[in-house]
């Protein structure tokens, strides 16, 4: 009860104003120069110290299509597979997705969790299962390569009935991202060129694929492909350049 009820206090003084952590406090991250942010602006931006821990954001849950289902299935048993020779597990993995981006920004070991309560991935932070981003990313170690399967929520619209462009972006950006940074440790998204060819209907299922083009110093680029579920129509392609960063880069240094 008493716990609760400080709880309850620290949660006020924090909407209050108290800025504990956050974005909002990157003066003290060398970013001097910006003016302050508004109190009502840097509360948006924050995030609350004591939040849940990080869970994985690509596991089937309710708002799942049967289509969704059976794509995610499909790319499971793949992870299951055997190779012949060695019974070993074959080249695919499903890759786990974090609301917090920093949790394996240095390539496998965590960042600590005051750093990774600071970053809050837009993608895996909408309360409404359904809603917005549904995805999974199954990577292909041998192939460099990834496919996404990617269901498209109500609060995705843009043209009536479809996926808005931005959105798009977002999802190629965050796959292509995601493939880049398995493959070069930290980067960030230099250019990104996109092609719409066709739209994508709200609510449907389409596979994101993605695939190493080169590596060349700290560049590395990536291809995109956006089918449909059954691979025979293209809604977009592109190609993203990912730029290797030192993660200090985020935080002004
Ligand atoms: C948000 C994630 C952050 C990453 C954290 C790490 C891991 C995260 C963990 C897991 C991933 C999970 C999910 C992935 C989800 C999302 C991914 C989204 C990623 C983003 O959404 S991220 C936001 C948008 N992104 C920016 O906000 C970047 C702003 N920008 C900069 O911060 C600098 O601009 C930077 C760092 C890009 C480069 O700056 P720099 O000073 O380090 O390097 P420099 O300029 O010297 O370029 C070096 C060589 O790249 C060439 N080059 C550079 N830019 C080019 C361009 N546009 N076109 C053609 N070539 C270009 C140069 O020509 C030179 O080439 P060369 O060596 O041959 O001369």
């Amino acid at each position: 009860m008493m716990l609760r009820q400080g709880l309850h206090l620290v949660r006020k003084l924090y909407r209050d104003g108290f800025k504990l952590t956050g974005l909002a406090g990157r003066q003290s991250l060398g970013q001097a120069q910006l003016p302050a942010p508004q109190p009502d602006r840097a509360l948006t931006v924050s995030s609350w110290p004591f939040s849940s821990p990080p869970r994985d954001y690509s596991l089937p849950n309710e708002s799942w299509t049967p289509e969704m289902q059976r794509l995610y299935d499909h790319y499971s048993a793949l992870c299951e597979a055997e190779t012949e020779e060695e019974k070993k597990r074959g080249p695919w993995r499903r890759l786990p997705s974090y609301n917090r981006t920093l949790k394996y920004a240095t390539g496998g070991r965590c960042l600590s969790k005051v750093l990774q309560a600071k970053a809050r991935l837009f993608t895996r932070n909408i309360e409404e299962p359904g809603a917005s981003f549904e995805y999974v990313v199954f990577l292909n170690k041998q192939e460099k390569s990834c496919v996404c399967v990617f269901q498209a929520g109500h609060l995705l619209e843009g043209p009536p009935g479809h996926v808005h462009g931005g959105a798009i972006a977002t999802i190629i950006d965050s796959v292509t991202g995601t493939l880049a940074t398995y493959l070069s440790g930290p980067v960030m998204t230099a250019n990104l060129n996109i092609n719409y060819r066709s739209p994508i209907p709200l609510g449907s299922v389409v596979l994101v694929h993605s695939a190493l083009e080169k590596v060349e110093g700290r560049k590395t680029s990536i291809s995109c492909r956006v089918t449909s579920s059954d691979g025979g129509k293209l809604h977009t392609d592109a190609t993203g350049l990912f730029v290797s960063i030192n993660v200090g880069h985020l935080f002004g240094a």
